[in-house]
């Protein structure tokens, strides 16, 4: 049989809570060595893709396979590490001691130093786990992820409630360690880390796919401009009816028309409505427009 070539096959895979359909009929494919964000808005399904994943749940239809293997078996290879939303770390110990503790019941883990370094931990060693700061806490979570060293590595909103500087930190480690050929696959409500950390944007939207590439494919594929200006207090009404246009945006004065046809779009601005138009300005789509127009149509 020859080896399989994707690290994670998700095939026509559903997941319902009772009533709810959280995941519908997914399917995807991601190669290994690559880093994916599976981006979308609250309730879209990350968490549960995610948590199937791990085999913490399993799928009502549909099967998923790490690298040709089940979810368990996968997790039971150490194949897998995983920071999730929550869990808690053990207060009386050190940082380093937890995190010796965890890498002793992998069969091959890093180095305690390796870990230490790659989570930017090193300075904090010897600190209990109770007297870390949010995002330090984060880092250690990031380490006992790693520990193992596993070849996929899944991230379930990591940088949730870190500042600035924490979530730079965050990413560099993310980076150092998928740069060894591993897979990491994070999701994220933050568009700026979708396009900014990973090779490809898997977009979900109550559960289903809503759009798959790089982040430049997708706002080149949602195909759309932002045509704004100054509309101080003339009424808006009728601006979503403009050709072209997908969603409207008014803020302190300024209108923002997101649109899949900019030259039609301009032309009904100025032939079909009588307002006084200041300050336009025509820009390219940014992914935070795709991923509305993309979140809306699904
Ligand atoms: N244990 C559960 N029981 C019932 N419904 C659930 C359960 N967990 C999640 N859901 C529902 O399934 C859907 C998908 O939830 P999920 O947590 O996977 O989304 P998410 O994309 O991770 O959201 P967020 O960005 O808010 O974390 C939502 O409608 C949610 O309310």
């Amino acid at each position: 049989m020859n080896a399989p070539t994707n690290a994670i096959v998700f095939d026509h895979v559903s997941k319902h809570y009772g009533d709810v359909l959280a995941v519908d009929d997914l399917s995807l494919a991601i190669e290994p060595g690559s880093t994916v964000a599976l981006l979308g808005p609250n309730g879209a399904g990350k968490s549960t893709s995610i948590n199937l994943l791990l085999g913490l749940l399993a799928p009502t239809k549909g099967t998923i396979e790490v690298h040709g293997h089940s979810p368990a078996e996968a997790v039971k290879a150490g194949e897998m590490g995983a920071m999730l939303q929550n869990g808690a770390l053990i207060p009386e110990l050190t940082v380093k001691e937890l995190i010796d503790l965890v890498r002793r019941l992998y069969p091959r883990p890093l180095a305690l130093d390796e870990l230490l370094k790659l989570a930017d931990l090193t300075d904090l060693a010897g600190r209990r786990a109770n007297k870390l700061s949010g995002g330090q806490t984060q880092r250690v979570r990031f380490a006992l992820a790693i520990a193992g060293a596993p070849r996929i590595l899944l991230l379930d909103e990591p940088t949730a409630a870190m500042d600035v500087e924490s979530r730079l930190r965050f990413w560099a480690s993310m980076h150092d360690y998928a740069a060894g050929g591993r897979t990491v696959l994070f999701a994220t409500h933050y568009l700026e880390e979708a396009d900014e950390h990973s090779d490809r944007v898997i977009v979900v939207a109550r559960g289903r796919l809503a759009a798959d590439g790089t982040a430049a494919q997708i706002k080149a594929d949602a195909g759309g401009h932002a045509v704004s200006f100054a509309l101080g207090d003339q009424p808006a009404a009728g601006l979503d009816l403009l050709p072209g246009v997908t969603v409207v945006e008014i803020l302190d004065g300024t209108a923002t028309l997101h649109t899949s046809d900019v030259d039609a779009t301009l032309a009904g601005l100025y032939r079909s409505t009588t307002l006084d138009v200041h300050r336009l300005k025509v820009s390219g789509a940014d992914l935070e427009a795709a991923f509305l127009q993309l979140t809306r149509e699904s």
